[in-house]
């Protein structure tokens, strides 16, 4: 049996759906709808309804197999949502996913494809691996009609089910003790004031971690690679060498984590800029090498893999070649 209209006095109506708009018009002032379609009648609209004239409305029947919008976008976010994420009250078939953390947006891009490949569903969520917010919304769902077929949903269900992870999830970012190596002779026989530290500062900073401490080499190796090792041995998260990463005869940085026999995940990313980022383990601790470029561009490829680090990710070669696509960041 499909839905269908049905005439109610108000006062039996509450719980029910309201099969169409009601207009209200206060002459002069306004004329618009007091009660959308769809929406599902409380108590407290009985005065309402009364006073515009309504005695009877008309309802939505639901029929077996049938939800309403706002029952099925509920079930939907409920599929998708993973830990850290709340849910908003449904409203006109629409349900957000709240960041309940400040932390790293994880998406199965393919699951979020495979559930919009289901008809008149739609779910919409900010890219991957992008830094949200405590409060920020990261992803909605809404269905397209007002009555939706249960079946469509638990083909939704069933897919987040199958993957094994969540389909929408956020991490929180792990507070990292971070050590700053600056690379340069011009800084350290003070030619140049130092600017990379407080830059490469702040950024960790705003995740929730901390510079424990910066130190200063001169464009040589041995020096760059005892200052990256001393962090090691002091017990830091992570380090990061400022500068030298070029092809410079003077460009000592990559030669100087590679000396440390570090594992090196990459030289090279195809994000721009950024372009000539190093990322290496050193005794399990992430090493990185940070162009001349995160100084003076905002945004760099050193600003999708610290906040992906922060939470705990284990950087792969295949997680920078695939970047590629979207990589251009702009021009430099
Ligand atoms: N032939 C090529 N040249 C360059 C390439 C390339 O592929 N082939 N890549 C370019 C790209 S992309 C970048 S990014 C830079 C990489 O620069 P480096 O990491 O080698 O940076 P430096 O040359 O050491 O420094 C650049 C610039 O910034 C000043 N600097 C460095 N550290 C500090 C600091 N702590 N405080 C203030 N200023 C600093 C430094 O004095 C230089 O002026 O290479 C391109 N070239
Ligand atoms: O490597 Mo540069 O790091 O692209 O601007």
């Amino acid at each position: 049996m499909k839905s269908r209209l049905k005439e109610v006095p108000v006062g039996e109506a509450v719980g029910l759906v309201l099969a169409h708009d009601l207009t209200v018009i206060d002459p002069g002032k306004y004329k618009g709808p007091l009660f959308r379609k769809g929406h599902r009648i409380r108590r407290e609209d009985i005065d309402d309804l009364l006073r515009i004239g309504k005695e009877h409305v008309y309802v939505l029947e639901l029929a077996e197999g049938e939800l309403h919008e706002d029952e099925a976008a509920q079930r939907i976010a409920r599929a998708a949502a993973g830990s850290h994420l709340a849910l908003t009250e449904p409203k006109e078939g629409k349900v957000n996913l709240v960041a309940q953390v400040q932390g790293l947006l994880r998406i199965d891009v393919e699951a979020v494809t495979a559930i919009n490949r289901v008809e008149q569903v739609a779910l919409s969520t900010l890219r991957t691996h992008t830094p949200v917010e405590k409060g920020q919304t990261v992803a909605a769902t809404r269905v397209i009609p007002l009555v939706f077929p249960e079946a469509s949903i638990r083909e939704v269900e069933d897919i987040a089910a199958r993957r094994g992870r969540p389909v929408v999830e956020v991490v929180p970012f792990r507070p990292h003790r971070v050590g700053i190596v600056t690379t340069g002779s011009e800084v350290y026989h003070g030619r140049i004031r130092d600017r990379f530290g407080p830059v490469v500062r702040e950024k960790v900073e705003k995740y929730g971690s901390k510079v424990v401490g910066q130190t200063f080499a001169t464009d040589d190796k041995e020096m760059i690679r005892d200052q990256i090792r001393a962090f090691v041995d002091q017990g830091v998260d992570m380090v990061l060498v400022t500068s030298g990463m070029s092809v410079d005869p003077d460009d000592r940085t990559p030669g100087a984590i590679a000396s440390l026999g570090a594992e090196i995940v990459t030289y090279g990313t195809p994000i721009l800029p950024g372009t000539m980022l190093m990322i290496a383990y050193y005794r399990g601790i992430p090493v990185l090498g940070l162009p001349g470029c995160v100084l003076h561009d905002p945004v760099t490829s050193f600003d999708h893999f610290l906040p992906r680090i922060l939470a705990g990710e284990k950087i792969t070669r295949e997680d920078v070649v695939t970047l590629g696509h979207g990589g251009l960041l702009h021009f430099c």
